[in-house]
C-alpha cells in the first residue's frame, strides 16, 4: 500500500519575479503499478520528489506498506538513504568512469567494500534480465541510449527497493524502443513484486503499465481512474 498525503510549497524565491508553487497531493493505492498523468507542470515530478525525500514538506505523510517514510504530525521524516525507494530519471544519470556492472552495483558497495556474494548474483540476475550481459565490463558512453536506461533501470532495482519511482523513463527513446522497454520494465516489475510510480505524458506508457491512474492538474489530484475504465483512454487524451 501506497499512502501519500503532502502539502509543500517550492519558489524560487531571491529572483526578481518570485514564482511558487503550492502542491497538494493525496492518493492511497494497493496497485502495484500506479500512473501519475497530467500536463507539464501539474506538480507530478515535484510528488516523486517528496516521496523519495528530496524536498522539504510542510505537512504530510508518505506511507509505504504502513511503514512511515515520512509524518510531520509525529516527527519522523527518513533521509533518502533510508527509505528503500529506487528512482529513475529521463535522464539515466550513470557513472561515466565506471562499467555497466560497477554502474548497476553502485549502491551495494560502499568505499572498500566488496559485494556479497548475494548482492553479486543479484547484479548478475539483472544484467541478464535486461540484455546487458555481453557490454557489463563497457562504459556507459559505448551504450546506446536504450542500453543506458536499462543500466538505470537495472541499478534502480539492485537495492531491491520498497518502491521504485519512475519520472519520465522512457522519454528520450523513440518508439520501437519505448514499446520494448515497456515490456522489460513490466515483466521484471512483477517477477519482482516491487510496486511502481510512474510519471509520465504518453497515454502509451500510462496504457500499458498502469493498473491505477491519478490524473493530476495544478499541484493536486483531479480524478483517479483504474486500468479497467472504459473511459481512461479519452481521459488521458483530454486530461482536464
Ligand atoms: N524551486 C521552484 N521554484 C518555483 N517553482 C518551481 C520550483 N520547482 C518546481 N517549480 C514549479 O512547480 C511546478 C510543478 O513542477 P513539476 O516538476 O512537479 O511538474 P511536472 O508535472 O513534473 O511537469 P513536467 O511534466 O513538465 O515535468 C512547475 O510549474 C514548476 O515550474
Amino acid at each position: 500500500m501506497i499512502d501519500v498525503a503532502v502539502q509543500l510549497s517550492v519558489s524560487d524565491a531571491g529572483t526578481r519575479h518570485q514564482r511558487r508553487f503550492d502542491l497538494d497531493i493525496a492518493f492511497a493505492t494497493d496497485a502495484p503499478f500506479v500512473a501519475l498523468y497530467g500536463p507539464s507542470g501539474a506538480g507530478k515530478s515535484l510528488t516523486l520528489q517528496a516521496m523519495a525525500g528530496l524536498l522539504p514538506v510542510q505537512s504530510g505523510q508518505v506511507k509505504l506498506n504502513g511503514r512511515a517514510l515520512l509524518d510531520t504530525a509525529a516527527g519522523i521524516n527518513l533521509p533518502p538513504e533510508a527509505r528503500g525507494v529506487g528512482y529513475l530519471f529521463q535522464h539515466y544519470a550513470l557513472f561515466p568512469h565506471l562499467s555497466v556492472r560497477d554502474n548497476i552495483a553502485f549502491g551495494l558497495t560502499s568505499w572498500r567494500r566488496r559485494l556479497k556474494p548475494d548482492d553479486a548474483a543479484r547484479v548478475d540476475a539483472l544484467i541478464e534480465s535486461f540484455g546487458l550481459t555481453a557490454m557489463a565490463a563497457s562504459r556507459p558512453s559505448t551504450l546506446s541510449g536504450g542500453q543506458q536506461q536499462r543500466v538505470a533501470l537495472a541499478r534502480a532495482l539492485a537495492c531491491e527497493p520498497q518502491v521504485l519511482l519512475l519520472d519520465e523513463p522512457f522519454a528520450a527513446l523513440h518508439t520501437t524502443l519505448r514499446r520494448q522497454l515497456r515490456g522489460e520494465l513490466r515483466e521484471v516489475q512483477r517477477r519482482l513484486g516491487i510496486p511502481a510510480v510512474l510519471v509520465s505524458h504518453d497515454p502509451e506508457d500510462v496504457m500499458a503499465l498502469a493498473d491505477e491512474v491519478f490524473l493530476l492538474d495544478s499541484g493536486g489530484v483531479q480524478r483517479r481512474l483504474r486500468a479497467d475504465d472504459p473511459g481512461l483512454r479519452a481521459a488521458l487524451e483530454s486530461p482536464s
